[in-house]
């Protein structure tokens, strides 16, 4: 056998060994070892070829080579397998979700002919109910609208008496519904894809402006700070006055937000709060709209927050950027009149539902909770010297093998973050997909993906990996993965809905030419540089 043949594996440790060799009975967990062992047999076998060759430990490193190739198509196959029951999960659970919604609308009939513009009771039930509020005839929908809404309704009294704000709370209806200024007819509005006659064609897309329209005034505010900040403490307690006295809101505030108003004066007593994680989760279904003071890293935190739905967020501008905050916290009543009146433009942002799943997992009870992202999940190498080595997969389709410092899959909305100083592109957060942006990879030729919204992406740490890869979300929560562990991606169904100060393409292009200055350049003319 020729000697060269030891080098033949190519760069995603696929050798093209054609020795076979049975399977040894040790599990996928012993494969790390054996290729350390491989390894130092291949390193003897090249101190012995420039001696002489000895055929013998050539063949035995060639059977070893197919062990190890074998043993990682088992456990490639245990991670495929791993992602695929974890989507199914995925679906099952919103299915089920679905159902019970269906079911409790059967149970309580009187739910749908609510109108959105039905007067507000007072709920006595000590549960929260999910009811999902449609127009008593769908044709009422076909106007773009999103047809139904949830309305969560919360009749749980709170355990902590010493709240004045204590009573039940019905969060406000509202309804969604697409912009469409030029579109008179109603026809296909829901059809995305049209085959009349044999013609394709589409019609409604998501992707429009979508616009929110209050069913019932809004009651509660929640405000989210970002911390270490004394102008965002004072506007903060400006604005909690302001909206108690001047548009009698409930309002809740972060445990520490509450604290120092409270060191300022016991006058914000009325102001309510969270005690741990559990009541984190009910905020949801007790809160209209949620408040930003801060940069992007509060409108991140604020998305974190929320595992579930999120209610309309509006972020005020008190950081060095702010690709997401429209609003100037200087008008800020202005702002928070009209978009307490509505009708208010949002947009959309997709966020990416992340799964870890570990090699070393046995069962299902061990996979990790999914992590939400609104920018992008980082898979690096973190302090490791090493180039990354990551296999991507894009449903069952194998994508590429990343050898450099890491591999960014980024939402839309994080498309002018991290991606974009990687070389990715800024996308219109309106626009549904996935970057695929690779960290200073070392090769000439790859380039940055979008990908479809409706794929699943696979990344793996292979078990020939000389080190571990970290993932990030949106910046934070740091994981390892090691060799075999995998990560996989796909579009969340809950989005985050974010108030627009003009509408989602003003504010994107505001921001892109304020915010990142894009393709500022003097002005051409024949009597010397002018200001554009
Ligand atoms: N090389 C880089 O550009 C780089 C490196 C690490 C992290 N980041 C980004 O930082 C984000 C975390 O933000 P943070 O505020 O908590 O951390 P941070 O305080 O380190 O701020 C990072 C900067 O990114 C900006 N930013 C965040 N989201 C943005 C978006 N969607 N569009 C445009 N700019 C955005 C912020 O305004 C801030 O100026 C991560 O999600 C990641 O995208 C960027
Ligand atoms: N409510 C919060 N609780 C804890 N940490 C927060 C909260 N809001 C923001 N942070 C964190 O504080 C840091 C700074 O926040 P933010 O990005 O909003 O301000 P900034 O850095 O001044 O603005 P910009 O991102 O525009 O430069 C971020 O890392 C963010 O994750």
């Amino acid at each position: 056998m020729a000697p060269s043949k030891l080098n033949s594996t190519d760069s995603c440790g696929n050798g093209d060994a054609s020795f076979s060799c049975s399977q040894p009975d040790n599990g996928l967990n012993d494969s790390l070892s054996l290729f350390h062992s491989e390894k130092a047999v291949q390193e003897l076998l090249q101190q012995n070829l420039i001696q002489g060759t000895d055929d013998h430990l050539i063949e035995f490193s060639e059977a070893l080579r197919t062990v190890a190739k074998a043993l990682r198509r088992a456990a490639e196959g245990k991670a495929s397998a791993q992602a695929e029951a974890a989507e199914w999960k995925r679906r099952y659970e919103l299915e089920r979700e679905r159902n019970l919604r269906l079911q409790r609308k059967e149970n309580s009939p009187e739910e749908h002919n609510d109108d959105f513009n039905e007067e507000r009771t007072e709920n006595s039930t000590n549960q929260s109910v999910l009811s999902s509020h449609i127009n008593k005839k769908s044709e009422n929908c076909c106007t773009n609208e999103i047809c139904s809404h949830e309305i969560l309704r919360d009749g749980e009294t709170d355990s902590d008496s010493k709240m004045i704000q204590n009573r039940m709370m019905r969060k406000a209806s509202f309804k969604l519904s697409w912009c469409c200024k030029s579109e008179n007819s109603d026809q296909h509005k829901h059809d995305v894809v049209s085959f009349e006659r044999g013609n394709i064609t589409t019609a409604g897309r998501s992707s429009r402006q979508i616009s929110l329209k209050w069913g019932s005034n809004p009651q509660t505010v929640l405000i989210m700070t970002k911390p270490n900040s004394t102008s965002v403490q004072i506007l903060c307690a400006d604005m909690v006055r302001w909206l108690k006295e001047h548009k009698r809101l409930n309002i809740y505030v972060e445990p520490r937000v509450r604290g120092e108003l409270l060191t300022e004066s016991s006058y914000f007593n009325f102001v309510q709060t969270w005690k741990d994680d559990e009541e984190i989760l009910l905020l949801h279904a007790k809160v209209d709209i949620v408040v930003t003071l801060g940069g992007d890293g509060t409108v991140l935190w604020v998305a974190s927050m929320f595992k579930g739905p999120v209610p309309p967020i509006v972020p005020f501008s008190l950081g060095s950027l702010g690709f997401m905050t429209p609003f100037y916290s200087q008008h800020y009543r202005d702002s928070l009149d009209s978009i307490l009146k509505g009708p208010i433009s949002i947009t959309l942002r997709h966020r990416l539902q992340c799964h870890v799943i570990r090699d070393a997992a046995t069962d299902e009870v061990e996979t990790e909770e999914p992590i939400l992202v609104l920018n992008e999940v980082t898979i690096d190498r973190g302090i490791s010297s090493f180039l990354t080595n990551l296999e991507c997969y894009c449903d069952n389709s194998f994508v590429t093998c990343v050898q450099g410092d890491g591999l960014i899959l980024s939402t839309t909305s994080g498309s002018t973050a991290y991606s974009l100083a990687a070389g990715g592109s800024m996308v219109h957060p309106q626009v549904p997909g996935i970057l695929f942006t690779p960290i200073c990879p070392h090769s000439l030729s790859f380039r940055p993906l979008i990908l479809p919204e409706h794929v699943t992406i696979r990344v793996q740490v292979p078990f020939n990996s000389r080190s571990p890869a970290w993932a990030s979300f949106d910046g934070k929560d740091r994981k390892q993965l090691k060799p075999g562990d995998v990560l996989v991606c796909s579009m969340a169904p809950w989005p985050v809905p974010t108030a627009c100060q003009v509408d989602s393409t003003n504010d994107f292009l505001h921001s892109i030419h304020e915010g990142l200055h894009w393709n500022l350049r003097k002005t051409q003319s024949f009597d010397g540089p002018r200001d554009q």
